[in-house]
């Protein structure tokens, strides 16, 4: 579309310019030809020049005129044709002080120009100033004048450590300061915004997105403000189980373990994975006081010291979560045998895989177990894959991948439970070389896949071809490809390794990962939730020890009097409050946000009243939040054990 165009002077009047006088108009370059290059109005009367050579340029005729209101847009000094540094100000113009945008600094224009050049040697490294590491605990918890700082709380005293001087402190107690502080956030960078910054609203209670509004307050429920009630469940459960302990067990107490703790579901001895029956148990660590899996191999004698040491040495080296790490090996005669016990992590409430799939439904020994779902077997698929790339790259076989040695926990996970045992015990009648246990391995792992497929152990799977072709009755040719592929043997000259596979299962590998990813955002996202709770609680411990805690340091009723006596009064306020009728209300919003009111010390009012409604203070947040401090610092100081959590 074509431009309208204007009369010279009525573009200038467009622009807010005053209506200039003739004379002064001959000298004046028309704007049309400065912006067209033409002017349509030469020749009907535009007053204005219309030969550029005649004017030097714009800028020069800037140079004529005395600054006012219409002058052309500022320049950079640095870009101006060498005519327009010749311009002459008037005296007062030249004394005005160079113009400062707040919060940048003073320029330095040939600074500037000099490290516009990219010069990543110039970009100096991030030095924290003034931030005494020295003045930290093991805790994290700085200490001043022997007062508890705490950790969550303290980092205000951190940051003023830093350069930056205490400008962003998430809990500060002037929010005001706070603001105005903003300003200063970006203290180098001219170009952001330096407005005050909105401190975040650390006085409410923030999962990561917001309380569902929609809901009426009756069909809130509470475990909204929480994980949801299965994953609790099932964390609670491992705790208990890694908790649980059988006084009258019969088990002996080890050198360094105690309170073993059976964990196999049957009594049966069985010497096919090892050549050894092999026991399970649960054992704490004298030394320190973690859970471990215990497998003995009962009646073992070691010939060979080396063998333990050689073996284990390789196998720490593997950290893959697929396979459970195994710690150390070593004999014992405390079973009233030679037994030889490895050490893992423990991961309570596994089952094998033997358990949960091939093992009879419940209490019906004729009902065959029923089949897997083809996702969950690609699941076992990319997962074992991982733990054998492992496994290989470090020049290890996995030898034990038998059903009844991978142990399975929530999701489908599944890890290599009895790893580097056949090495230890076969460490002398060994004859095989790497590539070919290797080999065995990919094998195995085929069987393995195809025991689980069809719902029969591995010592039933006879006709392994026949049992190949079942397969595509439940499950898609890709997947029975992928298991023909892992049984068969190399062609001849040629040698499969977990590398090739792993480009055959491509796609379900990254279909694995990205269910990974979403599981782990998943967790994220309840961890978050937890992080606000914790924050919670840890007001909620510390007004604890506070309220009715009776004399201290030989002031009588010390709870009930001074700042205490307040702090007594916003414990009822937060937790006992009653409705009109008298109904205790308890709404678990309120209480947290009221908490976190208390630990953001936020500036709005508070009012307290006593149980026999004598008494009323009207206060703030910050106010109490000053005095929940003051307290409970002088709390520590009067304790023998210190700052919670500074002794371990
Ligand atoms: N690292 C571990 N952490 C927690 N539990 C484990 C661990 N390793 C094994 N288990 C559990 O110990 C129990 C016994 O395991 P084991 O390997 O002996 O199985 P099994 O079926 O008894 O085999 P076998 O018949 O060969 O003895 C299983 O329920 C298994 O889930």
């Amino acid at each position: 579309m074509a431009a309208t165009r204007y009369p010279s002077n009525d573009l200038r009047r467009q622009v807010g310019s005053p209506r200039s006088k003739g004379r002064e108009n001959k000298d004046t370059l028309c704007r049309n030809i400065l912006i067209y290059g033409n002017c349509r109005y030469e020749d009907q009367g535009c007053t204005f020049n219309h030969d550029q050579n005649k004017t030097s340029s714009p800028q020069a005729d800037f140079t004529k005129k005395t600054f006012n209101v219409d002058s052309p847009a500022f320049t950079p000094s640095t870009l101006q044709p060498a005519a327009a540094k010749k311009s002459t100000l008037t005296s007062q113009a030249a004394n005005a002080a160079p113009f400062t945008p707040r919060g940048v600094g003073t320029p330095n224009l040939q600074q500037a120009t000099e490290t516009s050049v990219f010069n990543p040697a110039a970009i100096r490294e991030f030095t924290p100033q003034n931030y005494d590491i020295g003045n930290t605990n093991s805790n994290g918890a700085t200490q001043e004048n022997g007062l508890y700082n705490d950790p969550f709380t303290s980092m205000g005293s951190m940051g003023t450590g830093l350069p930056s001087a205490g400008q962003f402190n998430l809990y500060a107690s002037d929010h005001n300061a706070l603001a105005s502080s903003g300003t200063q956030f970006y203290p180098q960078h001219g170009a952001f915004p330096t407005g005050p910054l909105q401190p975040p609203n650390y006085h409410l209670y923030q999962p990561f997105d917001t309380y569902r509004q929609e809901l009426q307050p009756w069909q809130r429920a509470t475990y909204d403000f929480f994980m949801p009630a299965k994953m609790r469940e099932e964390l609670q459960k491992k705790m208990f189980a890694t908790q649980q302990v059988m006084p009258n067990s019969g088990l002996p107490q080890l050198e360094r373990w105690h309170s073993l703790f059976p964990l196999d579901t049957n009594n049966r001895k069985n010497t096919s994975s090892f050549g050894f029956s092999s026991w399970v148990y649960k054992a704490q660590n004298s030394r320190t006081g973690r859970h471990y899996a215990l497998r003995r191999l009962e009646g073992y004698r070691l010939t060979n010291e080396k063998a333990i040491l050689t073996v284990m040495k390789e196998w720490k080296k593997i950290k893959n979560a697929n396979v459970v790490t195994v710690h150390e090996a070593f004999t014992t005669r405390e079973f009233g045998d030679s037994s030889l016990i490895f050490a893992y992590d423990y991961h309570p409430l596994t089952k094998t895989l033997q358990e949960h799939h091939l093992q009879p439904a419940h209490g019906n020994r004729y009902r065959a177990p029923s089949a897997i779902p083809e996702n969950v077997l690609w699941g076992y698929i990319c997962q074992i894959t991982s733990a054998l790339k492992a496994i290989h790259a470090n020049k290890l076989a996995a030898r034990c991948l038998e059903p009844s040695k991978i142990i399975l926990s929530d999701n489908n996970r599944i890890r290599l439970s009895a790893c580097s045992i056949l090495d230890v015990v076969q460490f002398e009648s060994n004859t095989k070389s790497i590539q070919e246990l290797q080999q065995e391995d990919l094998v195995k792992f085929g069987k393995l896949i195809l025991s689980l497929a069809t719902c029969a152990p591995p010592a039933h799977l006879n006709n392994v071809s026949a049992a190949l072709e079942s397969l595509v009755v439940k499950y898609s040719a890709n997947l029975k490809d992928a298991v023909a592929w892992l049984i068969a043997p190399p062609n001849p000259g040629e040698s499969k390794s977990i590398e090739n596979f792993i480009s055959g299962i491509a796609t379900h590998m990254t279909t694995f990962f990205d269910l990974a990813l979403q599981d782990s955002d998943e967790k994220q996202y309840h961890l978050a939730r937890e992080l606000e709770n914790g924050r919670a609680a840890r007001n909620m411990m510390k007004l604890m020890t506070i309220v009715e805690r009776g004399d201290l340091g030989g002031v009588q009723g010390w709870s009930e009097t001074g700042d205490r006596y307040q702090l007594k009064l916003f414990r009822d306020y937060v937790f006992h409050r009653v409705e009109a009728d008298g109904k205790p209300n308890l709404s678990m919003g309120h209480m947290l946000s009221c908490l976190s009111k208390l630990d953001a010390g936020i500036d709005e009012m508070v009012v307290l009243t006593s149980r026999d409604n004598e008494t009323v203070f009207v206060l703030t947040y910050r106010e109490l939040k000053q005095m929940f401090d003051r307290t409970f610092n002088e709390l520590v100081k009067h304790s023998k054990t210190g700052a919670p959590g500074a002794n371990n």
